[in-house]
């Protein structure tokens, strides 16, 4: 039963707290965080990790006016639980409640919105140089990124600049070993160096002790002996590469021990110029299984009971999900194929891929949380003969706009785009709805850009996929996948496939959604309402020869897609009719309009989108409806 955390309405009330309130409190919310995850899904392991990272950095700094960035932002339940959100706590990740990611909109001490990971070193200098600019030079600006995260892009680009900053930035480097995977890459190993150094073993305070007994001054002797000196400092001063680029490094230092923490951001806090403080955790703390397995614990389903939790896991590996189908089929390729190279960007496991990893080694590659990298790494690939599949949620593939356009798509390169996790993700919320990578696929020439009506369709498409000597894209959502019973038309570029003929109007869906929209119309003809579908599955090549013809005929046409309707495919039939001179006033778009969709149920939000059989069938027939009453009165 938490004692200290009810009492805490924000980081003040810490103030007072003793380093054994401390430590009881960073008990009471590893016990908050185990309750949580009880009944639910949720990031845990991450959380777990910096429980006291979090209290110590509340307990020195002032964070309603100093500033606090947690990269990616998975980490943030602890931060949640100081500042003032215990109450709610119990409705995380569920539709209106807390979001399980920083949400400005819950709290002042979130400041952005986050959930991409690598962002938090450029924000926070931003904020530090508005900070300065405003005469609050004062103010302290705080980036807590993992390991991890450590590697994108943007964090180089970010360290390239910060010398130059006016104002005071510091880092925290919270190095866990771990990734959701392992990390990987020549950072993570200059990160192993670095906790190599005696100053984290404990050996260099002796060294340095006796250094200090070497005179610097005085006879050529001593100026010798104090260039050794100097010589050996360095050799034992780590994070070389961050003081080179006019970065401060301390550390590494333990990130359990509250007082210890304490007094390094207390020395941190007082430092001139950009510091970072390089923090060892341990991913999974306090909770052993955590501990033990932290891939398996990043996001674990629900654990009732602890026996039950690798049984959930069969499950879960054992069900039918769209990602278990993709990765079957690349695993397919790979075997008949062995051009065809695998990469993922620190994403193994959401994309299930551990079993391709073992068994194609050197064919697979995780480049770690860089995506722009991984875009113009397999555009190489591809241009050195390869048949590079790229597996990358569709939320984070945005990472990699440019190179999809320059590398990829303007060279024609043939590129597999998997687009895992496209639509909507449910208890991630708005930064990882899978929602517009239609639009900025489908706007590059070259591009060949589709989506399954259902399981089976997903592997055809990327055996056909991986034969096209162009960019292909494939999307596809976090969910489990049907097969729609039916004569299967073949898979045939740029062609889409009708279900059945109907003369009361006609419902066109591309993607997942076709097993709903199948039932839809099913649910229609009870009604004596005789429906077309078609199954679209390329929005581009768009099949106007199949479409435009049944725009024409159809007294309403209803178009499904699980993603933004600014660039979706109901666009794409739009533009099509209008550059044919076919009239388009009688279409219906559904799909997630200009809003960022909250977190939540995925069922419930599709059916308030409308997006669900009910929801089709519905507007269906409010249109059939409609046209009824148009028809009458003329
Ligand atoms: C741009 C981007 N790519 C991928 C992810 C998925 N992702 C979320 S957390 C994570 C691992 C982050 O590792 P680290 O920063 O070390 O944090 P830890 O979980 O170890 O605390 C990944 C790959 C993401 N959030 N953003
Ligand atoms: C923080 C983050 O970005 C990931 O942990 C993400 O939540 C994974 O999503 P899945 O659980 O769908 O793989
Ligand atoms: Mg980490």
């Amino acid at each position: 039963m938490a004692e200290l955390l009810p009492s805490i309405k924000s980081p003040e009330d810490l103030q007072n707290f003793n380093t054994a309130q401390l430590n009881q409190l960073a008990t009471e919310i590893r016990e908050v965080l185990c309750n949580l995850v009880a009944t639910r899904t949720a990031h845990f392991a991450s959380n777990l990790g910096v429980v006291e990272l979090c209290i110590a950095l509340h307990r020195t700094f002032d964070f309603e006016q100093d500033r606090l960035i947690w990269d990616t932002g998975h980490q943030v339940y602890p931060h949640k639980l100081v500042t003032g959100r215990y109450d709610q706590f119990n409705t995380m990740r569920t539709k209106g409640g807390l979001m399980g990611y920083p949400n400005p909109n819950e709290s002042p001490y979130d400041l952005f919105m986050t959930g991409h990971a690598g962002a938090s070193v450029s924000t926070v200098m931003g904020l530090a140089s508005g900070d300065y600019l405003a005469g609050h030079g004062d103010r302290h600006a705080v980036a807590v990124i993992g390991d991890g995260a450590f590697p994108c892009g943007m964090v180089f680009e970010a360290l390239n600049n910060a010398k130059t900053l006016k104002g005071n930035l510091i880092i925290i480097l919270n190095d866990n070993k771990m990734s959701i995977c392992p990390r990987v890459g020549g950072v993570a190993d200059y990160f192993d160096r670095l906790r190599m150094n005696p100053f984290y073993t404990g050996f260099k305070h002796e060294i340095v002790k006796a250094l200090n007994m070497v005179p610097v001054f005085g006879d050529p002797t001593e100026r010798f002996l104090a260039q050794l000196k100097e010589g050996v400092k360095a050799g034992l001063h780590g994070g070389m590469l961050f003081e080179e680029l006019g970065v401060n490094y301390i550390g590494p230092i333990d990130g359990h021990n509250i007082p210890l923490l304490r007094k390094y951001l207390e020395m941190v806090k007082s430092q001139k110029g950009p510091t970072l403080l390089h923090v060892v955790t341990e991913k999974g703390h306090g909770y052993d299984p955590a501990a033990e397995d932290p891939v398996y614990y990043h996001t674990p389903p629900a654990i009732c009971k602890p026996g039950e939790v690798k049984e959930e896991e069969t499950k879960r590996e054992g069900s039918k999900a769209y990602t278990n189908y993709a990765r079957d089929a690349i695993a397919a390729v790979m075997r008949r194929n062995e051009k065809v190279t695998v990469l993922t960007a620190a994403m193994c496991q959401g994309t299930k891929m551990e079993p391709l990893r073992e068994e194609f080694g050197e064919r697979f590659f995780d480049t770690g949380i860089c995506e722009s990298h991984t875009v113009a790494f397999a555009a190489g690939q591809a241009k050195a003969g390869l048949r590079p599949v790229v597996n990358i949620y569709s939320t984070f593939l945005q990472r990699s706009f440019d190179q999809v356009f320059q590398e990829v798509a303007l060279q024609d390169l043939p590129v597999v785009f998997t687009m895992d996790r496209a639509g909507i993700t449910a208890a991630d919320g708005p930064t990882h709805h899978g929602m517009y990578d239609v639009g900025y696929m489908r706007m590059f020439p070259n591009m060949i850009v589709m989506a399954p009506g259902d399981a089976d369709e997903l592997t055809a498409m990327v055996d056909f996929a991986v034969e096209v000597d162009h960019p292909t894209a494939i999307r596809y959502p976090k969910t489990n996948a049907e097969n729609i019973k039916r004569d299967r038309a073949p898979l045939e570029l740029g062609k889409a496939e009708v279900f059945r003929r109907g003369q009361d109007g006609a419902v066109i869906c591309y993607g997942a959604q076709l097993a709903e929209a199948n039932k839809a119309v099913e649910m229609l003809a009870k009604d004596g309402l005789d429906i077309t579908l078609v199954n679209a599955r390329f929005v581009k090549p768009f099949d106007a020869e199949t479409i435009l013809p049944i725009l024409r005929e159809s007294p309403f046409v209803v178009t499904v897609e699980e993603g933004a309707l600014l660039t979706g495919f109901g666009s794409a039939l739009l533009e099509e009719a209008a550059d044919a001179g076919v009239d388009a006033s009688h279409v219906k778009r559904l799909g997630i309009p200009d809003v960022f969709v909250q977190h939540g149920d995925r069922a419930e939000i599709l059916a308030e989108l409308q997006l669900d059989s009910l929801g089709i069938a519905t507007v269906c027939r409010e249109l059939a409806g409609v046209q009824r009453k148009v028809s009458s009165s003329h």
